[in-house]
């Protein structure tokens, strides 16, 4: 199996529980919910994608041809010691391409896995951090894992219903973009107290 890899890159995690780790993002290309074409957002299953996961264009981007050969290049970029090596595999849709073999080889090189995924694919065995964010109207299959991830306001989305699935951690981010709104994610937090609110930290202190 080979992977469309759109860029692969060292920063902090901007999102979630693990905010402000040193992580290197690698970020595979395509999506099931978008063709990631700005003509075809109104008609998309998800479409307030914040994301150009196009094509295999940006930094460190390519095929590849083997998980090791993808493996070696996430420890060229983590560019550090043996300690708390951290990759977050995200997208796109990472669980279109991720599979044991890429897993193997990532914790073959000493890493742990975080994955980000919007849940409508099930999540294979192996992930350290598994963070989910439904989308309206799809339906979530993997409804177990580390952190839920909300992006809030969604219309279509009752939170309530989203408040027994398995998970340690229940996050509400804000949706960047025109529909979306701050005032509307401290709300949930302040009415449901499952709900925590989590911000892109990247964008407000500009890393990628
Ligand atoms: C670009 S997605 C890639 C991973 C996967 N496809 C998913 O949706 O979870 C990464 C994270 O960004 C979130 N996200 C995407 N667009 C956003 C926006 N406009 N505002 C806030 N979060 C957004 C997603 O919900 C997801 O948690
Ligand atoms: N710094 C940073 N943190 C992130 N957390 C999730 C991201 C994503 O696009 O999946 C992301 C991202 O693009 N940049
Ligand atoms: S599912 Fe994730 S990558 Fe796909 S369009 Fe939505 S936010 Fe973007
Ligand atoms: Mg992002």
């Amino acid at each position: 199996m080979s992977y469309a890899v759109k860029e692969c890159f060292l920063t902090l995690q901007g999102e979630g529980v693990q905010a402000g780790s040193r992580a290197v993002f690698l970020r595979f290309a395509g999506c099931n919910l978008w063709s990631g074409r700005e003509q075809d957002r109104a008609t998309a299953l998800c479409r307030f994608c914040d994301t150009d996961f196009v094509g295999t264009d940006g930094v460190n981007g390519g095929k590849f041809r083997s998980p090791d050969e993808l493996a070696a290049l996430v420890e060229q970029v983590w560019d550090g010691g043996p300690e708390r090596r951290l990759v977050v595999i995200t997208g796109g849709e990472p669980m279109l391409q991720l599979d044991p073999a890429l897993i193997d080889a990532l914790h073959a090189r000493g890493f742990r896995i975080a994955v980000e995924s919007n849940g409508t694919l099930p999540a294979p065995d192996g992930i350290d951090w598994l963070c989910i964010s439904p989308k309206a109207g799809t339906q979530v299959v993997q409804r177990s894992g580390d952190e839920l991830k909300l992006v809030w306001p969604q219309a279509g989305i009752d939170p309530a219903e989203l408040e027994d699935w398995n998970f340690a951690h229940h996050l509400v981010q804000p949706m960047d973009g025109p529909e979306g709104s701050v005032a509307a994610a401290i709300a949930l937090a302040m009415e449901r107290p499952r709900w925590r609110l989590t911000l892109q930290a990247h964008k407000i202190v500009g890393l990628a």
